[in-house]
């Protein structure tokens, strides 16, 4: 188990650029099982979740080639279908979340797509039954093992149909998009997840020669085609890393730039700061934070009540930022509540930060109310062990505004998600050191 001893307490300054985004490459990656031409991907994070998920396609065949930091070529020409029926991918495949998503190309390209019960957070029940339905409306036979928890479905050749998915599921929406491009006939699909992953995956395969409309709306309508070809593709910045540095130079009184975030693609993000008190500022495609000399403070609403942050599908605000959302609110002069809505499981981790002294009362498992401290009074450090990505992550942030020195558990966690973290905190004036 790996930990981040933690000085808290100095303020950080300077530039800091995103990652490309987890969740876009787990998709975008899949997406190259649906041609036998090459691929070349650029901007790939360099993180544990999106490097089980290249060595997943390489035990299937895949032809890969690194060009360069974070670009790869990938040629999906000979693919070995056998591995899917062994013990081997029984036990890459469970490793994270983003393996659910090689089902859609390998079924519509190969007539079968396989896969044991994914990974990735612990934060909830986190079934898969959208992406089930769908694959079944486009044609598909299902089974499932319930000793072994593995999936499977077969089709000889998908057929297009209408379907209104249960919820909008992002890797559901991605999952099914990436049959449909090769199913015979029209596809429409309602209530689809719209993020900008989502639009990224699809402009990337109509690129391919897929015939997709409707891309950044919840009704998606996808001609089928007989095959794909080759393209390139280049991952957005991470807007999940892009929130997580706002919120911990809004925490530590830090005056940073956040380079290159391709803001029109931030949606509510930056507004949703905002509302928290956090001044922020687009300098052409960047963010720069000024120092919070005075702290900052959470608006109320119009009539006076008390502020609440919520998630919900895309374009509203994505469930990824409220533990960082939650922990700066920690720090900010006035109160408000946190409400998860779509895991029950997310918000544990406050137990730590009321350990640190933060004002918080966990209401339910969705919801929680937080009272900040308006650097009355600081946090203090801590040994804490991170639950899961965001929380992790929070955590983080949550000792560097602390007073002394903090330990962290169980990184792997946030190594999952972020690339290189503690070099580049330490690169901004993070006294931070992985032992
Ligand atoms: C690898 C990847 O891309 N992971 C992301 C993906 O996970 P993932 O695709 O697994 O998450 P889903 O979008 O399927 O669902 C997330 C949760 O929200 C609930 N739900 C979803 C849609 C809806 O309309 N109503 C509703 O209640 C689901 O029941 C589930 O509990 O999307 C989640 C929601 O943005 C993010 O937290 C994850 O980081
Ligand atoms: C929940 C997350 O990831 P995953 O879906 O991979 O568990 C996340 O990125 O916050």
């Amino acid at each position: 188990m790996g930990t981040f001893k933690i000085e808290g307490g100095h303020k950080l300054s300077g530039e800091i650029t995103p990652q490309g985004a987890k969740n876009e490459a787990l998709q975008i990656l899949c997406a190259v099982l649906l041609t036998e031409e090459k691929v070349t991907l650029g901007n790939i994070p360099d993180i544990v979740d999106v490097n089980k998920l290249i060595s997943l396609l390489e035990n299937l065949g895949v032809k890969i080639q690194k060009k360069g930091k974070g670009t790869y070529m990938f040629k999906a020409d000979d693919i070995d279908l056998g591995y899917l029926q062994s013990d081997q991918f029984k036990k890459d495949g469970a490793g994270l979340r983003g393996s659910i998503m090689l089902v859609g190309p390998l079924l519509a390209r190969f007539g079968k797509g396989y896969i044991p019960k994914p990974g990735g957070d612990k934060i909830g029940r986190r079934r898969l039954d959208t992406h089930f339905e769908g694959f079944i409306k486009l044609g598909a036979k299902f089974r499932y093992n319930k000793e072994e928890h593995f999936y499977g479905v077969e089709a000889k050749k998908l057929k297009g149909t209408y379907m209104l998915l249960d919820e909008a599921s992002v890797t559901g929406t991605a999952n099914i998009v990436m049959a449909a491009v090769l199913a015979e006939g029209e596809t429409t699909i309602y209530n689809a997840a719209c993020e900008p992953y989502l639009q990224q995956l699809c402009k990337m395969l109509n690129r391919m020669g897929a015939k997709i409309s409707g891309i950044g709306s919840n009704l998606l309508t996808i001609e089928g085609v007989d095959r794909l070809g080759g393209t390139e593709h280049t991952m957005l910045p991470d807007m999940i890393e892009i929130g997580s540095w706002v919120g911990l130079a809004a925490m530590t009184k830090s005056e940073l730039t956040i380079k290159n975030v391709s803001w029109d693609d931030l949606g509510v993000i930056p507004t949703t700061f905002k509302k928290l008190g956090v001044q922020l500022e687009r300098r052409g495609d960047d963010i720069y934070i000024p120092e919070h000399k005075n702290g900052y403070e959470i608006q109320n609403y119009i009539d006076g009540s008390i502020l609440t942050i919520a998630d919900a599908p895309w374009p509203g605000l994505t469930p990824d930022l409220l533990s960082i959302i939650l922990v700066m609110s920690t720090q900010a002069k006035g109160e408000v509540i946190i409400h998860q809505k779509m895991f029950e499981s997310r918000l544990f981790f406050v137990d730590k930060l009321i350990d640190m002294g933060a004002k918080i009362i966990l209401c339910d498992p969705h919801r929680a109310t937080v009272i900040g401290h308006n650097f009355k009074s600081t946090l203090k450090a801590t040994t804490m062990v991170s639950p899961d990505i965001r929380a992790g992550v929070s955590l983080l942030i949550a000792a560097l505004s602390a007073k002394g020195t903090s330990t962290i558990h169980n990184i792997e966690q946030i190594d999952r998600g972020y690339e290189d973290i503690d070099t580049r905190l330490r690169a901004i004036g993070a006294k931070i050191t992985r032992v």
